[in-house]
């Protein structure tokens, strides 16, 4: 498989009014095409931070972020976000009130012409088990049903990549659970790559291709689930040396 998202010692940082507060100092991370990679760690550890940098709503410092090889982010130059091919989702939804759902999910397609762009939201709204709620608009839909939207409208488009940012956490337990795997179920069709932040193990390991952690500004890890499962029923001693974080960081 090749390698469609590089984060190549890229430095992350904010300017406060106390000087640079550094996120991450040098992170790096390679992301497989048509692979979901998902990202723990505790609050404020930047995981965010990493998502936006690769949107382009955060600058890089240092180091570069590519796309299929070419460059979006480095201190020199910077892709604009709508340039991308990224696409984001979050977990406030971010439907516009204003619009309906068929108007959501066809916001990205506001340059193509009307038949096409009618056909592919019927095609996204099929996708999401949303064909008959095109009239609606989002406050008359249920949570779970607003982020079928929100991924419809965000794979609209047909991004090269999808940033999932923490989607499932103001869903009660039950949705939660089925609309991660109802998401996975439908990126793993369409082929997409993604990055999920999640504070949710359980959903990392129910998703993820890759699952990594990010603790003082560095990836701890970035393994399949079958190997962070495989560490994890190992006594901590027993583990690899480099792995042995693993086994720390994930045993419940
Ligand atoms: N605009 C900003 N200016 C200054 N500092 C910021 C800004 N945005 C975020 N930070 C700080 O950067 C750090 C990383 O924030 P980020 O939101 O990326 O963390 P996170 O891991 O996504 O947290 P959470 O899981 O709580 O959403 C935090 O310490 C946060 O306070």
């Amino acid at each position: 498989m090749s390698v469609l998202l590089e984060l190549d010692h890229v430095c992350l940082a904010y300017d406060t009014p106390r000087g640079m507060r550094t996120v991450t100092p040098s992170l790096n991370l390679q992301l497989e095409r048509g692979h979901i990679g998902c990202l723990l760690g505790a609050s404020g550890c930047g995981k965010s931070t990493v998502l936006r940098a690769i949107a382009g709503f955060e600058p890089v410092r240092q180091g570069r972020i590519l796309l299929e090889g070419k460059l979006l982010s480095s201190p020199q130059q910077q892709v604009e976000p709508e340039l991308r091919h990224v696409g984001m989702m979050f977990q406030d939804y971010a439907l516009f009130p204003h619009m309906n759902v068929a108007r959501n999910v066809g916001f990205g397609l506001r340059r193509q012409d009307r038949a096409e762009r009618d056909r592919r939201v019927a095609e996204m709204l099929e996708m999401v088990g949303l064909s008959k709620a095109g009239d609606s608009y989002p406050h008359e839909l249920s949570g779970g049903q607003q982020q079928r939207v929100a991924l419809a409208r965000a794979l609209a488009p047909s991004p090269e990549l999808l940033l999932l940012d923490e989607p499932f956490s103001n869903l009660d337990a039950d949705t939660r659970e089925h609309l991660a795997e109802e998401v996975r179920d439908i990126l793993r069709c369409t082929g997409h790559t993604a990055i999920l932040v999640t504070h949710n193990q359980a959903e990392a390991f129910a998703i993820a291709d890759r699952i990594g952690s990010l603790s003082g500004g560095m990836l701890q890890y970035w393994e399949s689930p079958a190997t962070l499962r495989e560490n994890m029923c190992k006594p901590v001693a027993q583990a690899s040396h480099g792995r042995r974080h693993i086994a720390q960081t994930l045993r419940l």
